[in-house]
């Protein structure tokens, strides 16, 4: 074994008795024991991040877990490489919350891990570097080494570099002591390769220079000598003023952007002066989205029954841990979570509030930012890494005492959480599908939650079942909220029949006569109007309209859907993309067309219909950029925007003055959806997205489409009548043995070759009928898409009874059983992949 510089290592000297058990992020059922090398003895604890090597190429950032005496029996111990910081930077709390998540969902730690911790703080031979924009090594306070130098060097010329490239450059093979160093020297930026690069925001400032700083008699000997000088005078004037150092010294440090100068009409030549002399000093910083924020005064007057809703909240949850707060849309939860809020952080906790992903970008957050200022932190995954690891320190430091997230702020290094929201909770964007680990942040949250000794709130105008349940079974507490906040009331709610429309010939483009009329009305009143579809793309997929040929995708047995913007379709589940063929391929026949609707072709559909009207589409492809979501939801708030079409991400948080109409094209759709949750879902996303209307002044208007306009949950749905649906859909979901009755597994069982998935999960299936555990057992049966990127996919439904310990007891046997069967041969290429409560 080497050192950091490539020297080789006398392992009697190093021994210290030492072991570390070690957490890596690589899909592997244990933990692996490392020796603790004598010179990192003393800086090593719980929750270190290490360097470690992993098979025989892998280096690989590590997380220790355990410290003791006992050398592994298997294999002999490495040692492990080096240590990565001065302090621990996963606490106690998250390896247990991680050893958890890792058994409840079924899957390694080092899983977990992976999901876990923001690559930037995952340095590993996977890793590339890029040099630091701010880094100047003239001025730096710490001089780099020759062999830093070199790195700069090559830096310099190829713009990024792996690990390996490092070796190469240095002819050693130990790089990361040399690549941590330059970290530390702020001269390089470390980023992973699957990313792309990290374009830090620069900016150039300028502050005192040390010696004028810290002297003020310095400082007015140089007033002095400026008295000839007034332009350079006026300069430096307007820097003290602007940064008041003799009043708070540490302001210089922050010093003052570069630009104020200019703006003000100041000489560019002066200041270039006072820098030249060594008055002032300018420098550059990699500046945060998170910028400094003090917070406003805002002071929150709950109305009445918010005031009753909170005084609940907190009698309530002195004896529950978890509670539901089922407010109607509009009815001011936001206020009642701020207040919550604002007492745990006083009484000296942490607090995170869990949003959907996409409810992250929207006025919320701001409306939270002029209450809590910088020390909330947001946590989304459309942050580059380098933001995400800053708020990952920030909670670190305890700079952030507040959290607001999607699921994978759930992972961050709190160690005093007093609280947590989760907002939205019926959301099914909670749960991670793909990859490992599968969770369901909303569970895990509560979880977390419990792991602190802290209370969970729960919020939602149309909560899950799951927690529904929880409510009415008296687990978690439950509060009410029937009333819009202010004057605004719920919309009213119109079905329109599309198939009576259709033999009157009223039906244009899709758009039934009502819905046209509304959304005349509404745009003549210059009022806006939301379009529901969850589809995206123009049409579901195009066919033959002689022999009836659909275009599928080569690797997945789905159709492709057309998107007619870009002449292509396109594969939803692998990307796949084609051109649209000039004829059918089976028959040649020309007459081919779109069927079905999506998004785009409803776009298209209301500018035909309202050539007047200004859309815009809000649906995956038109929010893939950063700010793609921002950009629209801006254009539509500041009235640029007339109609507004758009998938689920319409449905969520949105809160517009202007919105009366609220058109829901095809809800047939929803309510008829393959899936046990269907209803539930058809309620949740029909009451959310009319929830968008009327939410002011104004009432508004919800016109909803169907073939079938007899069914009751429409009835439900217009009277908010969610109790009765609820009871209906639980007796049903008790007969046919469906959560939360029973707990769910699936079991995927996934190869390129047909015949080889199908006897691997029939082998899987037939021992997990052996599992001693009151069960049913359903499958092995072709997955609903049969095939996805040429990998064959049958599945198994086990359903496990809730009480006792069945579930353990079964994902238990579970793992022996998976772990058995890819040691055979025939099996050892086939994935399984376990889903605990996979909806
Ligand atoms: N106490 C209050 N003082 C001032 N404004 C309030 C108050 N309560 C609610 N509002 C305003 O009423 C509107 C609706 O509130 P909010 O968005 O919090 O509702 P919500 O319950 O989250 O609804 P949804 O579930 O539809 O998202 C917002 O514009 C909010 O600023
Ligand atoms: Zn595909």
């Amino acid at each position: 074994m080497e050192n950091l510089f490539g020297e080789s290592l006398d392992h009697e000297s190093t021994a210290t008795g030492l072991f570390a058990d070690v957490i890596i992020p690589v899909p592997i059922p244990k933990l692996f024991t490392y020796k603790i090398p004598k010179n990192l003895k003393d800086d090593i604890g719980i929750g270190y991040r290490i360097i470690v090597q992993f098979g025989q190429k892998k280096i690989l950032t590590g997380i220790i877990a355990k410290v003791h005496q006992k050398p592994p029996a298997a294999y002999e111990a490495k040692p492990i490489l080096d240590v990565l910081d001065h302090h621990a930077t996963v606490n106690p709390l998250q390896i247990r919350f991680w050893s958890w998540m890792a058994e409840y969902y079924c899957c390694n730690i080092g899983e977990v891990m992976n999901a876990a911790l923001p690559s930037g703080l995952k340095l590993s031979s996977e890793s590339k570097i890029q040099i630091n924009p701010t880094f100047d090594s003239d001025t730096s306070t710490y001089p780099l080494d020759e062999r830093e130098e070199l790195i700069l060097q090559a830096l310099a010329n190829k713009g990024e570099m792996t690990f390996e490239d490092c070796q190469v450059v240095l002819g050693i093979k130990s790089v990361h002591g040399i690549l941590k160093s330059m970290v530390v020297k702020e001269a390089i930026l470390v980023f992973e390769q699957v990313k792309e690069k990290y374009n830090p925001k620069v900016e150039s400032r300028v502050r005192l220079t040390k010696r004028y700083a810290e002297d003020k008699n310095a400082l007015e000997g140089v007033f002095q000598e400026l008295s000839s000088k007034p332009k350079q005078e006026e300069v430096l004037l307007k820097y003290l003023q602007e940064v008041p150092v003799y009043k708070k010294p540490e302001l210089n440090t922050k010093g003052l952007e570069k630009s104020v100068f200019s703006e003000a009409n100041l000489s560019a030549s002066s200041l270039k002066t006072l820098i030249k002399n060594g008055i002032l000093e300018e420098y550059k910083i990699i500046i945060s989205r998170f910028e400094e924020e003090e917070p406003e005064d805002v002071e929150i007057q709950l109305s009445e029954p918010q005031y009753q809703a909170l005084k609940s909240i907190k009698e309530q949850l002195k004896e529950k841990n978890t509670l539901l707060l089922h407010g109607i849309t509009g009815s001011g939860k936001t206020e009642i979570y701020i207040t919550l809020i604002q007492e745990a952080i006083a009484g000296g906790s942490q607090v995170l509030l869990l949003l959907p992903e996409i409810a992250l970008t929207t006025h919320i957050v701001g409306r939270l930012r002029k209450v809590f200022g910088s020390s909330m932190g947001v946590f989304h995954s459309k942050y580059s890494d380098n933001e995400r690891v800053e708020v990952w320190n920030g909670v670190l430091s305890g700079k952030i005492t507040f959290v607001v997230g999607a699921r994978s702020s759930i992972f961050l290094p709190f160690d005093c959480l007093g609280l947590v929201i989760v907002d939205e909770e019926h959301e099914s964007s909670f749960k991670q599908y793909d990859p490992a680990p599968r969770f369901q942040a909303r569970d895990s949250a509560i979880m977390l939650a419990w792991l602190h000794q802290a209370k969970t709130v729960l919020g939602s105008a149309t909560p899950s079942f799951e927690s529904f349940f929880n409510a009415r079974t008296g687990k978690y507490g439950y509060v009410g909220l029937t009333q819009r906040y202010g004057e605004a009331q719920l919309p009213e709610f119109q079905l329109a029949d599309v198939l009576i429309d259709k033999k009157k010939n009223l039906l244009k483009l899709d758009f039934s006569r009502l819905l046209r009329e509304s959304i005349q009305e509404a745009l003549s009143k210059q009022e806006q109007v939301l379009i529901f579809q969850n589809r995206r793309g123009y049409a579901p997929y195009i066919s033959c309209e002689d022999c009836g040929w659909i275009p599928e995708c080569e690797h997945c047995d789905v159709s492709l859907t057309y998107h007619q913007f870009s002449e292509e379709m396109r594969c939803h589940y692998c990307g796949f993309k084609e051109k649209v063929p000039s004829s059918c391929p089976a028959c040649g026949s020309s007459k081919l067309s779109a069927v079905g609707l999506g998004t785009e072709r409803i776009e298209e559909s209301i500018s035909l219909l309202f050539p007047e009207a200004r859309v815009a589409r809000m649906d995956l492809d038109t929010t893939r950029s950063k700010y793609g979501y921002q950009r629209l939801l801006e254009d539509f708030g500041s009235g640029n925007v007339d109609i507004l079409v758009g998938t689920q991400m319409i449905t969520k948080g949105l809160d517009f003055d202007k919105v009366t109409v609220v058109g829901v094209m095809d809800a047939d759709r929803i309510l008829f959806f393959p899936d046990f949750r269907a209803g539930e879902r058809a309620f949740q996303q029909i009451t959310q997205v009319a929830g968008r209307a009327g939410r002011r002044d104004k009432k508004g208007k919800v016109i909803i489409q169907t073939r079938k306009p007899e069914q009751q949950i429409f009835n439900q749905i217009f009277q908010g009548d969610f109790k009765n649906f609820y009871l209906q859909e639980m007796a049903d979901r008790q007969r046919f043995f469906y959560p939360p009755f029973v707990k769910i597994i699936k079991v995927s069982t996934r190869h390129k070759d047909y015949k080889t998935a199908e006897k691997a999960s029939n082998s899987l299936h037939n021992l997990m009928g052996d599992i001693q555990v009151k069960k049913i057992l359903l499958g092995p049966e072709k997955g609903l898409i049969g095939k996805i990127k040429n990998q064959y996919i049958f599945e198994s439904i086990i359903k496990l009874d809730k009480g006792g310990n069945a579930q353990a007891q079964f994902k238990m046997e579970l793992q022996h059983l998976l772990t058995e069967l890819l040691a055979q041969k025939e099996f050892r290429s086939v994935r399984f992949i376990v889903d605990v409560d996979p909806y």
